[in-house]
């Protein structure tokens, strides 16, 4: 079953910005990461397929219309834009009181049952907790609630490494089954890429790459090559040529894993080394375009 589709979605903000006509499709039960710089367009995007926003070109998530459907839609959707913020005066019981009034498909024990793994007082208020432990009660709010789409922006900001890594396992072992989706975005590229079944990249606007992580490794490899391979390494066209402590590293697209391991050592390209180098090609091309 697909979970999120679009044709052709557009939504241009004033100063003709935002999302320029994009294309997606992704299944249901898959864990994916809309990844992208700065005032690349993904929450745009995730302000459309949440119904936020009117936009151009169709889109269907949950096989509804965000727009025009979005009550009925969010009955199976759940959205966090930053976990480390909840109401500060509140108590924690009363957190939980109220998100069990307003939301139909939230089960209080299993929300109690999270947190009481977590040093969180019910009779704390918000704002006496640390950002971790907000993080920690937003988490147990959310999986608590029976999603069958879970969108997270940036959902980390802010919190230190070891509450980052925590979030991300517990999200992984105690949330995700594969009738859920979980659409992620974030910076901190290196901190998800082994959760992630599949990335899609974005830039100004536009969708780059939309692939599996599985398809990414068959088709993408970096290679170092020996001194005297150097230059039939070239000769096979790597995408990319950087030098560490002056041993050239090279990016490959699409070139048999087999040809390249007889010229040196290859490996995995880390997601955010890929992000780096298409990132900077798509720059170039547009670059090129306009000149
Ligand atoms: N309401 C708005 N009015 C005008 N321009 C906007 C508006 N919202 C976003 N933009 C512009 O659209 C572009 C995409 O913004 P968006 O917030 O979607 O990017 P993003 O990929 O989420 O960025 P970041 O990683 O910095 O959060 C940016 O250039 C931004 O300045």
């Amino acid at each position: 079953m697909i979970c999120i589709e679009a044709q052709g979605l557009r939504k241009v903000h004033r100063g003709g910005k935002g999302v320029l006509g994009i294309d997606l499709s992704i299944p249901s039960g898959r864990i994916v990461g809309l990844i992208g710089p700065n005032g690349a367009g993904k929450t745009t995007a995730l302000n459309a397929i949440l119904g936020l926003v009117p936009y151009e070109g169709s889109l269907r998530v949950l096989g509804r219309d965000p727009w025009r459907e979005r009550e009925a839609m969010m009955q199976d959707v759940c959205f966090i834009a930053d976990v480390a913020l909840l109401p500060r005066w509140m108590k924690v019981w009363q957190v939980l009181d109220y998100v069990e009034g307003v939301h139909p498909r939230f089960n209080r024990s299993r929300a109690e049952h999270f947190l009481s793994r977590t040093d969180i007082q019910k009779r704390s208020r918000v704002r006496d907790l640390s950002k971790g432990m907000v993080a920690q009660l937003h988490l147990a709010l959310v999986m608590a609630i029976d999603a069958k789409l879970l969108v997270l922006d940036e959902p980390t900001l802010g919190l230190d490494l070891l509450y980052r890594r925590e979030f991300y396992i517990t999200l992984l072992n105690d949330y995700f089954d594969h009738d859920r989706t979980i659409l992620v975005t974030t910076h901190q590229v290196e901190e998800i890429e082994d959760i992630l079944t599949d990335v899609i990249l974005i830039g100004d606007g536009r969708i780059t790459l939309q692939d599996s992580m599985e398809n990414l490794a068959q088709r993408f490899v970096e290679l170092k090559p020996r001194a005297e391979t150097s230059d039939a390494a070239r000769h096979l066209g790597p995408i990319s040529e950087r030098l560490i402590m002056g041993q050239p590293i090279m990016l490959f697209d699409g070139v048999p894993h087999s040809e390249l391991a007889a010229l040196g050592e290859t490996r995995q390209p880390r997601l955010a080394d890929l992000f780096l180098v298409l990132m900077g090609q798509n720059r170039g091309n547009r670059k090129g375009a306009g000149a």
